[in-house]
């Protein structure tokens, strides 16, 4: 066979008309049959494209300028996305972002999971895509005139752009971290420096409960002490009269992990509050907790539906983080069991349990694919399994002891459709038959989408 070069080179500037969407968002164009994976390029469009690296079977381009423009092409209202990765979908109309995230949807049910009949519904998407998001860690810097910055990194890099608003933060976490960056120069506390390991504040982490109006800062140093602590917390306080807590954690090490181990309470409660739908939760700096809470309500509304729990049901809820799906499943369950490998989100879930006076349900710590082949010896059948395993899918054993339990019905919540294809093959197999997928926008103007799933004993 003669060698296939590819008919692009490097740095060239070819035109093309996209034809399609990696689950990415990237645009999709071919040159003779090559494909050009191109960011920001829209199906539909022609544009010239400077390519930028050359693979054997595919390429990558730079988008340099768009000849005839998609009805779907917006502008991003953020002056920094071009440069931000937070965000990849900001040049896309909403409604162009959901269609691409169900056809991704779609195409990895046939492709992976070989589940051409089974319908998948349109992504139930937010009415307002926008300031969804409860909690903000954002790493500080210097600028060249002395003052502190806060931004995101530069894609690829860890270049932090200077940036006064992250549009789909939550505008109290906005105003806070610009506050605390204003009071943090005045006083004149030092950023830190990540090539040199030096300097003082790391990151400003803000969460907010949506329901309550709850405010909790978390101040990240490299230092053990908080410099001008008093003034620190005082001037928050005046310009945030109802923040609830303010917390110091020290993070000596050189690493990407945001928190380190020691946790101080500065001022006020050690947790704030909030709610998803009626069940209330307690939420630590170092707690895992939904950060759209909106959807999330939404996500569960809908898993509790599948779960179509009449009162008399036993539950399993593997992989169940600090319970949430549990204390909803309990409200209209008579037992629940939820399993998760991180000791201090059992602690949580058990915590909350009790917070909402909820005692039918248990947690144990362990790896699901553990504990559950345990759970089967002793006798246990659950009438549902709820799983919400993280992006890699579920472990096999997993899946296996799933089957052998034969619950009547399992719902499986995911945060990345081609794992819960190739899982969904393995229970159809198994005996189970997949009724529908409903994706649900948790991260708008991102590229990731949750699924929730329902599939009943055939
Ligand atoms: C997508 S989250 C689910 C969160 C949970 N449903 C909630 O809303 O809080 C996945 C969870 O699985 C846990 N996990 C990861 N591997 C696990 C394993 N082998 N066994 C049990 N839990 C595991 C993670 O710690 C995380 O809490």
């Amino acid at each position: 066979m003669p060698k296939q070069t590819p008919p692009v080179k490097k740095n060239e500037t070819v035109t093309v008309t996209f034809e399609d969407l990696t689950h990415e968002g990237d645009g999709v164009g071919k040159v003779d049959g090559y494909p050009l994976f191109v960011p920001y390029g829209l199906p539909g469009e022609k544009a010239r494209v400077k390519v930028v690296k050359v693979k054997k079977n595919f390429g990558f381009g730079k988008l340099m300028d768009v000849e005839e423009e998609s009805g779907d092409r917006v502008t991003p209202p953020c002056p920094v996305y071009y440069q931000c990765g937070g965000c990849q979908l900001q040049h896309m109309s909403y409604s162009r972002q959901l269609t691409m995230k169900k056809n991704q949807v779609e195409n990895v049910m046939k492709k992976i999971g070989h589940l051409e009949h089974v319908p998948v519904h349109e992504p139930i998407g937010m009415e307002e895509p926008w300031r969804y998001r409860n909690k903000i860690q954002i790493p500080v810097g210097e600028k060249e005139n002395g003052e502190l910055k806060t931004g995101f990194y530069q894609k690829r890099s860890h270049n932090i752009i200077d940036m006064e608003s992250c549009l789909i933060q939550d505008e109290t976490n906005d105003g806070m971290v610009a506050a605390v960056r204003r009071i943090a120069t005045d006083l004149g506390i030092e950023a830190y420096d990540e090539e040199s390991h030096r300097g003082v504040l790391r990151h400003i982490m803000v969460r907010t409960g949506q329901v309550t109006g709850d405010i909790m800062v978390v101040l990240i140093t490299r230092t053990k002490e908080l410099p001008h602590k008093d003034g620190l917390i005082e001037q928050i306080k005046e310009a945030y009269p109802g923040v609830k807590s303010i917390v110091h954690n020290v993070n000596r090490d050189k690493t990407n992990v945001i928190l380190g181990k020691e946790t101080t309470v500065v001022y006020g409660d050690e947790y704030i509050y909030d709610s998803i739908g009626d069940i209330r939760f307690m939420i630590s700096a170092q707690s895992f907790y939904q950060v759209n809470p909106t959807q999330t309500k939404t996500l569960y509304d809908k898993a509790l539906e599948y779960a179509d729990l009449r009162g008399g049901e036993t539950v399993v809820d593997a992989y169940c983080g600090i319970g949430t799906i549990s204390l909803f499943m309990a409200k209209a369950a008579k037992k629940v069991y939820g399993v998760e490998v991180v000791g201090e989100a059992v602690k949580d879930a058990k915590k909350n349990a009790r917070l909402n006076h909820i005692d039918n349900v248990e947690f144990y710590k362990g790896k699901a694919e553990e504990v559950m082949p345990w759970w089967r010896g002793q006798g246990l059948r659950p009438d549902v399994i709820v799983v919400d395993p993280p992006r890699k899918g579920c472990d096999e054993a997993l899946l296996a002891s799933m089957l052998e339990m034969e619950p009547e019905r399992i719902v499986y919540v995911s945060c990345n459709p081609s794992t819960l294809a190739r899982d969904l093959r393995i229970l159809e197999d198994g005996g189970y038959e997949t009724k529908e997928v409903q994706p649900v926008d948790q991260f708008p103007q991102t590229n990731h989408i949750e699924c929730v799933t329902w599939l009943v004993k055939k």
